[in-house]
């Protein structure tokens, strides 16, 4: 006997967009009365959008936050029959700091019957929460259809104590709204730690989750619910909006949910369509008509490019090659045939004139020395200000191309190729580069056609070309040990003495040490991009550029 139903709204909001916002949960509560549904969750903090930071310390925010709770209020006279869980902040009178609460608000026929607070406040990695909020108190129980439901916001759920709390308040299941951002392979291992919820209260829960790109993190949804056993009885799709719609029937062991379950997809399949998704939404909510970037024909490039033509469609990408006297013939070759494949706008600028009229600028000073990396960095910052040139005068955002690897190495040149507005794949280390260049030429996730990117891009050894025969592993370990080096100390805060012992050449160790130590400066003054490991070099990396430690 279906008992009642639950619709699950993952949505994709805009940070400060309150009317906007307010409109979308409006729609779909429309969307949920007219399939029957009694109970409507929408994401955390789903009114303002979340990360909001320090918006949340402007009063004139918080009443801005309040009147399009207001909006959905009044709306929800429509549908006397639904209950709507809307996430908010909400005035904390007396607080320090000018902080406020973490709030849902529980609506239904025109009142608010209820409202929690979250207890949790997730402070470290990416999450600032204590800066902004003031923890609840107070348990929430509400009823539907004759269901005790028990309320939590997204960190109450990791721990065992809120759930708990509200099964001992009478709770039958749990609803969890979430604002959870995404982290490789972080959808199955939040399913793995709800299900603990679940087995530890004997009751079943409901997650639902946010979707979307808000500058550097992602939000990758994937909401789902849970049986009291842990195991699955629905999953809404990944990347997308979706209103997943939830049956729950009352059985004599207790509520049994059911419902259609999508499959997660695999790693390289979930970080495409979190590059994507951060491209798109990056672009969309700013409001960019495009994009714009250097094509070197070299494999970071052909991937920024086939990632950018997923999420923006080949009309809005163009591309620039911009040879040297130090390209390759098969840079052009390459470039161009990737252009054709993916139909994208292409052109070449030459910049040997304006290298030389640089060099001719400076040769007085520069009498006597040897041609060095300055001479590399005059190119770089000669392509970086043609393609800020694009820029300025058409309107698009010009997108970086370095990886993870070259961010953590210094290995890219200030106001040149760091020159742009969105760094794709800045948390993407060069191994997986290569990996998910692959894994794109064998899969069409978007549409847009198989094999994007010709073969030999993939398989040549990398190089700047910005002197004669120049290769990256001339300058750096080998690509492999490299990036393990890089994992371990900077997402895992191993040390040099343990990656040592883990089998890595002590040299290699200590330089790759000291070069992310000596970069911070130009992290500083990067372009923000999504972050999709355990740790990215962004909100969750905090290093002071003068630094004397050297452990
Ligand atoms: N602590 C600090 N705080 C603030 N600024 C600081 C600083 N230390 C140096 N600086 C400044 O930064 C300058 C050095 O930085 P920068 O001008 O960028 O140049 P730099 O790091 O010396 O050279 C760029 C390196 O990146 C390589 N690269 C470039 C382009 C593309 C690729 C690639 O394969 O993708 C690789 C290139 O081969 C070279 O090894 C110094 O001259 C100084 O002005
Ligand atoms: N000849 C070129 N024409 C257009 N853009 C270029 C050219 N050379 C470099 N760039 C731009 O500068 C970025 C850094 O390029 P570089 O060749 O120095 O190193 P890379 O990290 O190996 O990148 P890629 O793999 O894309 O070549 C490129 O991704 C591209 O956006
Ligand atoms: N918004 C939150 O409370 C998120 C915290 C939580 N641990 C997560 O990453 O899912």
């Amino acid at each position: 006997m279906s008992h009642f139903s639950i619709a699950n709204a993952q949505l994709n909001f805009v940070v400060g967009d309150m009317p906007g916002n307010a409109r979308k949960i409006i729609d779909a509560a429309a969307q949920a009365a007219a399939q029957g549904v009694q109970l409507l969750l929408t994401p955390e903090l789903g009114i303002c959008g979340y990360a909001a930071e320090d918006l949340f310390q402007r009063p004139s925010f918080l009443a801005a936050c309040d009147a399009a709770v207001a909006q959905v209020v009044q709306a929800s006279t429509q549908w006397p029959d639904l209950t709507i869980v809307l996430g908010h902040p909400q005035a904390a009178q007396h607080a320090a700091h000018g902080r406020c609460y973490n709030a849902a608000s529980v609506v239904r026929a025109g009142q608010v019957l209820d409202c929690y607070r979250k207890q949790l406040l997730p402070n470290y990695r990416e999450f600032d929460e204590t800066r902004y909020f003031v923890e609840g108190s107070q348990t929430c129980v509400f009823d539907v259809a004759g269901s005790r439901i028990g309320l939590l916001i997204c960190e109450d759920a990791w721990a065992s104590q809120p759930a708990r709390a509200a099964k001992a308040a009478g709770a039958q299941l749990l609803a969890v709204i979430n604002a959870s951002p995404f982290q490789m392979d972080k959808p199955g291992h939040r399913e793995a730690l709800l299900a603990e919820r679940c087995r530890e209260t004997g009751l079943p829960l409901v997650y639902a989750h946010l979707v979307g790109g808000q500058d550097e993190l992602v939000f990758d949804g994937h909401s789902f619910a849970l049986n009291a056993d842990g195991q699955v009885a629905a999953r809404a799709p990944g990347f997308d909006e979706h209103l997943l719609s939830v049956q729950v029937e009352a059985t004599a062991t207790g509520l049994q949910l059911s419902g259609p379950v999508a499959a997660p997809g695999d790693t390289n399949q979930q970080l495409w369509q979190a590059l994507v998704v951060a491209v798109r939404d990056y672009l969309g909510k700013t409001g960019f008509p495009g994009a714009v970037l250097g094509l070197s024909g070299g494999i970071d490039s052909a991937l920024v490019l086939a990632i950018a033509v997923d999420a923006l469609g080949a009309d809005k990408v163009r591309t620039v090659m911009m040879p040297s006297p130090y390209t390759a013939d098969i840079s052009w070759i390459d470039a161009r045939e990737m252009a054709e494949r993916l139909s994208v706008a292409y052109e070449e600028i030459s910049i040997a004139p304006q290298f030389e009229a640089f060099k001719a600028a400076l040769a007085h000073d520069f009498a006597g020395r040897a041609e060095d990396t300055t001479e590399e960095n005059l190119q770089a910052r000669i392509r970086g200000t043609l393609l800020m040139a694009l820029s300025n005068k058409f309107g698009s955002i010009v997108l970086t191309t370095g990886n993870k690897s070259e961010m953590a190495t210094g290995y890219c040149t200030l106001y040149g190729d760091m020159a742009g507005g969105f760094a794709v794949l800045r948390d993407v280390p060069k191994t997986r580069v290569f990996e998910l260049a692959r894994w794109r030429n064998a899969h069409d996730p978007y549409g847009t056609g198989r094999n994007p990117i010709p073969e030999r891009i993939i398989t040549r050894p990398p190089s700047a070309e910005l002197r004669p025969d120049q290769k990256d592993q001339d300058s750096l370990p080998p690509y492999e040990v490299l990036d393990a080096i890089i994992e371990r100390y900077m997402e895992q805060d191993a040390d040099i003495d343990s990656i040592v012992a883990a089998g890595y050449p002590r040299a290699d160790v200590e330089r790759v040490v000291r070069l992310i130590r000596i970069n911070e400066y130009k992290r500083r003054q990067a372009a923000v991009g999504p972050r999709l490991s355990a740790r990215g070099f962004g909100r969750d990396w905090r290093y002071p550029i003068t630094n004397g430690f050297r452990g």
